[in-house]
């Protein structure tokens, strides 16, 4: 399965463009797109979910476009979690993820059953008869992801998914990545170095709306000065891309 933006320009009313003519093709399992604050990666990130939508180029998944009469068929195919996840007023946790299903188009008693699964693979289920206005950022996090596997998309964007949360709450983020990975493709945006983790599988930086860096992450780690290792050595190959904007 590939995500693939082709010659992709954007800008926000009349403002400098965030993007002009970029191109990029994510292939891999798991990819973490990586930047500083303003780089773009939100922007990106809506785009491939079609939120937005580019003054020029195109986005297609596996060849299907993001334009007209193929959007629908887009949007079951791709599950954007973005930054800040609106609770459903008076829904609870279970009902706001099975309506996720039923939003894509699926039946609702199909919905319904879907979402005690996806609720599982979050490790939600105990909150499930909560209400979504009632739990806290991580979990309403969680909750559209269960969301996404609800109605099975193919690929997940999560945009910073681990920002703001505690180091506890960020590990098992991580491990839930790790676990989405064996069956749907995830793209994460994050401008923390140490997201990285060993789970993805391809690295991409954003640096001034252009991607300054795609590869393997042992070609990212190789970036940096030889006397680093570990999380120091992917800070450091950051650092190297994106100089003082860290
Ligand atoms: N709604 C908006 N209207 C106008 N400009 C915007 C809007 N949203 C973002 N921008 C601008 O577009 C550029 C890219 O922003 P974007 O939020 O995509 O970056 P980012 O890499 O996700 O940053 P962060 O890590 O801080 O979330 C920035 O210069 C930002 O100021």
């Amino acid at each position: 399965m590939h995500l693939v933006f082709d010659h992709v320009s954007f800008r926000y009313g009349r403002k400098t463009p965030v993007f002009n003519e970029l191109s990029l093709r994510i292939d891999a399992r798991a990819t973490v797109l990586l930047g500083p604050n303003g780089a773009g990666k939100s922007t990106l990130m809506a785009i491939a979910a079609s939120h937005l939508t580019p003054s020029r180029g195109s986005v297609t998944f596996d060849g299907g476009t993001a334009k007209g009469r193929h959007l629908a068929a887009y949007r079951e195919r791709v599950a954007w979690i973005p930054q800040q996840i609106t609770p459903m007023p008076g829904l609870t946790v279970r009902e706001q993820v099975a309506y996720a299903g039923w939003l894509k188009g699926m039946p609702k008693d199909a919905a319904w059953r879907a979402s005690e699964d996806a609720l599982r693979r979050v490790d939600l289920t105990r909150l499930a008869e909560r209400k979504s206005n009632q739990v806290s950022g991580g979990q309403l996090r969680r909750m559209g992801i269960a969301g996404a596997l609800t109605h099975r998309s193919e690929l997940i964007l999560m945009d910073e998914p681990t920002a703001g949360l505690d180091p506890t709450q960020r590990r098992v983020f991580r491990k839930l990545v790790d676990d989405l990975a064996d069956s749907v493709q995830v793209i994460v945006s994050t401008h923390q170095t140490e997201d990285l983790a060993d789970l993805y599988t391809q690295v991409a930086v954003l640096s001034h709306g252009e991607i300054s860096f795609q590869g393997s992450p042992a070609d990212f780690h190789a970036l940096a000065p030889t006397a680093t290792d570990g999380r120091e050595q992917a800070e450091a190959a950051y650092a190297t891309l994106v100089g003082r904007e860290i």
